[in-house]
Parts: structure tokens; C-alpha cells; sequence
């Protein structure tokens, strides 16, 4: 397994398939009626908890994408709940910057805050998402984010679906970072 910094197309393309076959193996594509989280119908489903709750998988996304994040002007490292979170937990350990969970909803009680961690307004933060369809969840999360002050300027997304989450995340000034197009890994 290579840990060090790809320098040549050749090796992003080594790592990529490093990926999809173990995307493969743990059991994480599959085929059949799926209804996705923004209600769109698809005849194949990523279930990428599969890979996150495999340590095999989970490492290899984790240092693939650690990779990318210290390419990136960033301080943070965020997960949105419930996907996001493994993945940035890894990634955090892996590149030693601090994470944050961004819940999904706020908590009527405790600190109600959609966050978990130390946010600060002059935060750049990377997020981390499992898989982007529309692109709509981790959307939401930037804008959530950015009401504090703090910026999100990337989302690396373990499989994009190649659905519209790129131009929705290009709307607002996001780079969207996909680790595995989903045509790729369908091939
Ligand atoms: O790009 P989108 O169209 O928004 O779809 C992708 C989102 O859908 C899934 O989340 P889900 O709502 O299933 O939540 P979970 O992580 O809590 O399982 C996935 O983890 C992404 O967050
Ligand atoms: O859009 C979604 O909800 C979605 C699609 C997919 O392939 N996998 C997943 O976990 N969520």
C-alpha cells in the first residue's frame, strides 16, 4: 500500500484502483430499487458504511484522503453525522489536525449546538462525505458552518455519484474532491 505522495498521474490512477477494489471487497456495491436520501430512485447503492466499518477499507480511505488534505490550505477537518463522521475521525488521526462533527439537527437540550469540537470564525475546514448525490447534505452543512464565520473550501467525498453535487457545491464557492466517480467504480 503506498503512503507516500503521489506524483504522477500514474499513481493517483494506482491508488484509485487500490480503492474501488476494496470498495469491492468489503461488499459496498450493490444493485437493486434504492431510494436515496434526496428521494431520487436509482438502481445501485453505495453503501459505504460497509467501508467505514471495515479497518482495511476505513485505512486506505483515510490515507488516500489525508493525502489530498495536506495539499489543502485547511486547519480542520469535519464530518457531518452520520457518514462523514468515521471518515473524519480517520483523517484526523491520520493528518493530526482537529476534527469536527457537525450534527444534522440541533439538540433541544445539552449545549444545543449543531457542533462538536473547537470551531473558531477564522477556521478553513476540509469536510468529509461518503458519498455526494445532489450534493444537498453536505451543502447544508456548509452553510451551517459558515453562519459562524468559519470557512468550509472543500468537500472530499469518498464516492461521487457525478449527480450534480459538483456544480450545486460550485455555487458556493466549494471544491468538491472525489476520491472515486462512481463511473469508475461501476465499470
Ligand atoms: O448528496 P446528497 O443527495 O445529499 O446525498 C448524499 C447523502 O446521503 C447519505 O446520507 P444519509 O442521509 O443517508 O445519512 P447518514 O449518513 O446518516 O446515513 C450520504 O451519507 C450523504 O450524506
Ligand atoms: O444519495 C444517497 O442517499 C446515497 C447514495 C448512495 O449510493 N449511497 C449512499 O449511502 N447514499
Amino acid at each position: 500500500m503506498s503512503q507516500s505522495k503521489p506524483e504522477t498521474g500514474n499513481e493517483f490512477e494506482t491508488q484509485k484502483q487500490e480503492l474501488i477494489a476494496a470498495l469491492k471487497a468489503c461488499g459496498a456495491v450493490r444493485y437493486g430499487d434504492f431510494t436515496l436520501a434526496s428521494g431520487k430512485k436509482s438502481k445501485y447503492y453505495i453503501d459505504i458504511k460497509k467501508a467505514s466499518t471495515d479497518p482495511k477499507t476505513l485505512k486506505i480511505i483515510a490515507r488516500q484522503a489525508a493525502l489530498r488534505v495536506r495539499e489543502m490550505d485547511v486547519d480542520t477537518v469535519a464530518g457531518v453525522e452520520l457518514g462523514g463522521v468515521p471518515l473524519a475521525t480517520a483523517v484526523s488521526l491520520e493528518t493530526e489536525l482537529p476534527l469536527l462533527i457537525v450534527r444534522k439537527s440541533v439538540k433541544d437540550y445539552g449545549t444545543k449546538s449543531r457542533f462538536v469540537g473547537n470551531l473558531k470564525p477564522e477556521d478553513r475546514l476540509v469536510m468529509l462525505e461518503d458519498v455526494t448525490t445532489s450534493g444537498g447534505s453536505v451543502k447544508d452543512a456548509i452553510e451551517v458552518v459558515r453562519e459562524t464565520g468559519a470557512n468550509v473550501k472543500y468537500v472530499i467525498t469518498v464516492v461521487d455519484r457525478e449527480e450534480g453535487a459538483r456544480e450545486k457545491l460550485k455555487e458556493v464557492d466549494a471544491e468538491l474532491v472525489p476520491l472515486v466517480s462512481a463511473s469508475d467504480l461501476l465499470k
